[in-house]
């Protein structure tokens, strides 16, 4: 048998907790989390709406805080950090994309690339650069404005924009929520490329199973909780695993 020793989860949880609110209103948003995210895979994070996606994105992200529990980002504790470091991490090891694009209008796309570099004052890496926006497909849209570009461009320059400063993480969270499904594809697959051929660590929300198809693995929340995991997935086992879960939900099961 390998005896040889797991590689080091590019991001873990242990007995995540995240209460929004307080007395009769308080809503338990994660209830005990664990988990550990393996470098140089695609994860993706499923559940019902209200079952705690984002909330477990955000608290990985650094982009919320837990109520108990912790949070490891490529080795940083990032429950504990204070609000400087936390702001270091996120400009520095992690990338985000979100279903909004969040691009700057009066910016090219060139310039929405580069921008996070640009704020936190590091060199652009011209060859890497040129690798990502190669393989987005997006050389000859650099000049162009987010206006003058079509959703599915606009996710790929988003795209870019989190992968062009080589994170140890990409974040995505419902990325090809407003997409056709042709744009959602291109997204999906480049997001699979990416871990596949640059190494990157990518973890996705998302609610359509054709999306997590795109996945090595495939995690599943229920009120809270992780309630269930798939590896390798594809578009049916996804369904089926999640049929499964609301059997076992309402009690039938
Ligand atoms: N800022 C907040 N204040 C109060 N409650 C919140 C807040 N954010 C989330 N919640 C609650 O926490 C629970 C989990 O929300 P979360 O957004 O993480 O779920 P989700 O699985 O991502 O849902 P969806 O698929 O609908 O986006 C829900 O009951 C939600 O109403």
């Amino acid at each position: 048998m390998d005896t040889a020793a797991a590689p080091t989860p590019i991001a873990s949880a242990r007995d995540l907790v995240k209460v929004y609110g307080a007395g009769t209103t308080a809503v338990r948003a994660l209830d005990g989390v664990d988990v550990d995210l393996a470098r140089g895979e695609l994860t993706a994070i499923m559940g019902p709406s209200g079952s705690g996606k984002s909330t477990l994105m955000h608290c990985l992200a650094g982009l919320d805080r837990p109520t108990s529990g912790s949070v490891v980002v490529d080795g940083a504790i990032v429950s504990s950090m204070s609000e400087r470091r936390l702001t270091a991490l996120r400009r520095t090891r992690v990338g985000f994309v979100f279903q909004a694009y969040n691009l700057v209008p009066t910016l090219t796309a060139l310039e929405n690339i580069t921008l996070p570099l640009d704020i936190a004052r590091r060199k652009v890496d011209r060859a890497h650069l040129d690798l990502v926006v190669g393989t987005l497909g997006l050389t000859d849209r650099l000049g162009h404005k987010p206006s003058e570009l079509s959703g599915g461009q606009q996710q790929r320059v988003a795209c870019a924009r989190a992968l062009v400063a080589r994170p140890a993480v990409v974040f995505a969270d419902e990325p090809t929520g407003n997409l056709d499904s042709a744009s959602a594809a291109e997204v999906l697959g480049f997001l699979r490329d990416s871990v596949d051929e640059l190494g990157q660590s990518v973890v996705m929300v998302t609610h359509d199973p054709t999306s997590a198809g795109y996945a090595h693995r495939v995690l599943f929340l229920g009120d809270g909780r992780l309630v269930g995991e798939l590896r390798d997935p594809t578009p049916e086992s996804v369904l089926g695993a999640l049929a499964a879960l609301t059997v076992s939900r309402t009690g039938t099961g």
